[in-house]
């Protein structure tokens, strides 16, 4: 029935009344305005669950009430935080909860009995699918939550790979720094990559993070816990591959150890066996490997016998393949039966955006294995890094800054003294864009200005708080990225905006 709104309805007098009666209004007004709403009792079991509730049941696994009601809370939806609340009797306004059933902002509210004590909770969803309505802090929040599941997951992979004799992955993918939309895309086709076993083949310029990867999507597969093995094909010599490759019996030739060895294959077995430079592998060899991903069996030199082997192929070169299959250097069966799961990674030029977050990680490892303070880039040395060519990508990068933070006296590094480093390294430095100051924005007058696109205001916003406290501090960024909240890498990174955006007058 609708409530009497006739002007004859009145509120009771007596404020119990009054307060009464505010609460089942406003429980009502929660219960339709919210997606869904569900109760517990003190031992956190589901007592009570409205009619909006119940249509997540199917998503949550659920085939009806009865297998919702009456069970513990923690049972029925994964993740959930109700029981804290319990705990603590403290409510929890707003929360990101992601489960099996989608990601949805929920509010988590005690109930409190006679003299203040907690006799169960109510648990809301405000809304569900809220990918859509709160773009981009769930994105951020989906991609923060997919780095702490690979950290998580390397964590347990180092635990069981000690009993792997050590050969494990390095890196994991949260390892590739970058959030450029370029470096985003390599890290989604790398954790696509490593929930299948077919071979992936990395394309890329030398110093790009290939082998990095590589580590990654075995860090991240179900093999993590097996070993990672991986063969520079361009560092071994042609009559030595073969016998690294598949091992060999005692006595197969000349000069071969006595007790004979295991393969790099065989070393793998299980687990994932990256073959680096694809592309300078010898034709001969090209038609055994192509044999062994066919048939999963390996032939030790010299023994004449088939052993099986159970190995992922992670492949990389910096060659042309397409080009080499041309000129009838590499074949072409073999490039098709690589070339399943290609993923392309694009040099440190085409990611400029991620300089900034790079030089941060990079200065932490060197500071940290040099024992020394981490170096601080002014500005136009800043500037400077993120206009170059970067042929040798961010193994060059990280020359750059090591050659650089050897011969600096002090921990802030100039544009001057990176020029030097670069021309000793035989590049001619490009020269920045003129970083011109942030141009003063007009104050919003009207409305006009204001119904823009709200990206647009933000940043220009953005632009002046970061122009204002820069002249604050002058010049320092270590200290404006302070007064402002954010880190040094994201003002590194908002400069660099700001510099690509500013047109000169
Ligand atoms: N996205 C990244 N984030 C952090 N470090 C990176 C990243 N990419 C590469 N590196 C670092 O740069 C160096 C070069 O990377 P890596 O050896 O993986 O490149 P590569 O493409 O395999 O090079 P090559 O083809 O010459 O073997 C390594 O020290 C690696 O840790």
């Amino acid at each position: 029935m609708p409530a009497d709104v006739t002007h004859t309805a009145q509120l009771p007098l007596e404020p119990q009344g009054i307060l009464d009666l505010a609460v089942r209004s406003m429980f009502q007004l929660l219960s339709s305005l919210s997606q869904g709403m569900f109760i517990i009792d003190v031992h956190a079991r589901i007592v009570w669950v409205n009619e909006g509730y119940r249509r997540f049941l199917p998503a949550l696994g659920l085939n009806s009430i009865d297998d919702f009601l009456g069970h513990l809370v923690e049972e029925v939806i994964p993740n959930t935080q109700m029981r804290r609340v319990l705990e603590t009797g403290k409510p929890v306004l707003i929360d990101l909860l992601t489960n099996r059933a989608g990601t949805f902002v929920v509010s988590r509210l005690p109930l409190l009995g006679e003299g203040g004590a907690v006799i169960g909770a109510i648990g809301m969803v405000l809304f569900d699918q809220p990918e859509t309505t709160l773009q981009p802090l769930i994105a951020k929040f989906a991609r923060l939550q997919q780095d702490l599941e690979d950290a998580r997951r390397e964590l347990a992979a180092q635990r069981s790979a000690q009993a792997v004799g050590g050969r494990r992955a390095k890196y994991t993918l949260a390892g590739f720094i970058g959030a450029s939309s370029a470096a985003v895309e390599v890290k989604r086709r790398a954790r696509r990559a490593a929930v299948s076993s077919s071979p992936v083949l990395l394309l890329g310029e030398t110093g790009t993070g290939k082998e990095l990867l590589a580590h990654g999507i075995h860090a991240a597969s179900a093999r993590a816990a097996r070993p990672f093995v991986s063969v520079n094909i361009a560092a071994v010599p042609d009559t030595l591959l073969e016998a690294e490759f598949f091992g060999y019996v005692a006595g197969s030739f000349t000069g071969a150890d006595r007790r004979g060895r295991e393969g790099k294959f065989k070393l793998a077995d299980g687990g994932t066996l990256f073959l680096d430079e694809i592309g300078d592998m010898p034709l001969a060899l090209q038609s055994k490997l192509l044999r062994v991903l066919q048939e999963a069996e390996i032939e030790p030199l010299g023994s004449n016998q088939l052993v099986a082997v159970d190995v992922r192929i992670v492949a990389a070169t910096s060659r042309d393949l397409p080009a080499l299959v041309r000129e009838g250097k590499f074949r072409e069966d073999l490039y098709y039966r690589l070339n399943v799961l290609p993923i392309r990674v694009p040099p440190l030029r085409e990611r400029r955006e991620d300089i900034p977050a790079l030089v941060e990680v990079l200065g932490e490892d060197l500071a940290q294995r040099s024992g020394a303070v981490q170096p601080e880039l002014l500005p136009e040395a800043m500037a400077l890094l993120r206009a170059q060519a970067w042929r040798g990508n961010i193994r060059e990068l990280r020359n750059v800054l090591e050659q650089a933070v050897l011969r600096s006296d002090s921990l802030a590094i100039d544009a001057g003294q990176l020029e030097a480093v670069l021309r000793e390294s035989g590049q001619e430095p490009s020269v920045p864009p003129t970083a011109a100051p942030a141009p003063a924005m007009p104050a919003p007058r009207n409305a006009e200005m204001l119904l823009r696109p709200l990206a647009e205001q933000v940043q220009e916003l953005e632009c002046r708080a970061i122009a204002a406290a820069l002249q604050a501090c002058r010049g320092n960024k270590a200290l404006a990225a302070r007064q402002l909240g954010i880190s040094r890498a994201t003002l590194y990174d908002r400069l660099g905006t700001m510099s690509e955006n500013t047109t000169p007058a």
